[in-house]
């Protein structure tokens, strides 16, 4: 699998504060990998030292290999970034933009600047003024800008923030283009685990400057899920010899409702036998223990929303 970026024990200390602790982690080659964590947590920080406006303290960072600190141009030419809100004037056009941004960048030719604006579908609103772009335009344009150079990683910092839904729907859809399509491999951090888990292969969960856990996001994991399954049926008695004596399973009572533990993939099988055994089946509700659960389970706070 080839690796686009190491994080190789990073730390950071500011004054006597030690923000970052050691964060150790790779990005994927073609991934959207997902920076979750409080305020406060370090990820604005450890972006910044991502792309290089901010000195490691100690430790170093890989990007496609080459080590930041031996080599810091060689490095950050692979990555693009919108750190701070990208620097757009209002008054001009989209493609005037990026017209006077690519004049900084050697090579960029007209046909990569029509080639960014595809990747971000901004085709149809390029020649109006970015002043009267929504939120999510403008986070798109911004996203444009920093793919004309043709990065093979993008670091986005909150590209959610301050969007509706609509805008966060828009903007996830392009982010998962770019990685499927150009291979770029995408980091986004967030304080809100609604907003980027439908677009993330990974989440990379971050508490007090320290990385806590890495998770796979992805739809066959939820189906091989435990789930909490409740159950309610016309015979508990019944249903729980079936249930304990043929199928193996643990059940518990509460309320009348009976409470197992199996597996997502597992349900349709446990309801076919009950109506197989002639068991009338009222109810069953499954609550499964989503990346949210887990997120706040490790923060061990609500302080996130
Ligand atoms: N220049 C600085 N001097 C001192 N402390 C700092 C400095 N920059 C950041 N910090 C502290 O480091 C910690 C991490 O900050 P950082 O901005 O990286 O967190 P974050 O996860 O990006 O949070 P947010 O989502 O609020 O941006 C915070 O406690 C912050 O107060």
């Amino acid at each position: 699998m080839d690796i686009s970026m190491e994080l190789q024990n990073v730390h950071k200390t500011i004054g006597k504060k030690e923000i970052i602790k050691g964060l150790n982690f790779s990005i994927r080659s073609g991934e959207v990998f997902g920076f979750l964590g409080p305020n406060g947590a370090g990820k604005t920080t450890t972006i910044r030292m991502m792309v290089g406006l901010m000195k490691i303290t100690s430790g170093d960072i890989k990007i496609n290999g080459i080590s930041i600190k031996d080599d810091f141009k060689g490095a950050i030419q692979h990555v693009g970034a919108i750190v701070e809100n990208p620097e757009m004037y209002p008054f001009m056009s989209g493609w005037k933009n990026l017209k006077h941004y690519a004049r900084m960048i050697p090579g960029i030719t007209d046909e990569r600047i029509k080639e960014v604006i595809k990747l971000v579908g901004l085709e149809k609103a390029i020649h109006e003024k970015v002043g009267r772009y929504s939120l999510g335009m403008r986070q798109r344009i911004g996203i444009a800008q920093a793919l004309l150079h043709n990065p093979s990683i993008l670091i986005l910092d909150e590209p959610t923030n301050g969007l509706d839904p609509a805008g966060i729907r828009e903007i996830r859809q392009y982010i998962r283009n770019l990685a499927e399509q150009e291979k770029v491999s995408v980091i986004v951090s967030s304080h809100l685990l609604s907003e980027i888990e439908l677009m993330c292969d990974r989440i990379g969960i971050i508490k007090n400057g320290e990385l806590v856990t890495v998770e796979e996001v992805n739809e066959e994991q939820e189906n091989d899920q435990h789930v909490t399954v409740k159950l309610e049926v016309n015979d508990n008695a019944q249903a729980m010899t079936v249930l304990r004596d043929q199928l193996g399973l643990e059940v518990s009572e509460q309320q009348s409702i009976l409470m197992l533990q199996i597996e997502k993939n597992d349900v349709p099988n446990l309801v076919k036998r009950m109506v197989e055994e002639n068991i009338e089946v009222y109810e069953v509700a499954l609550e499964r223990s989503s990346l949210e659960d887990k997120f706040f389970e490790l923060i061990g706070e609500n302080t996130i929303a």
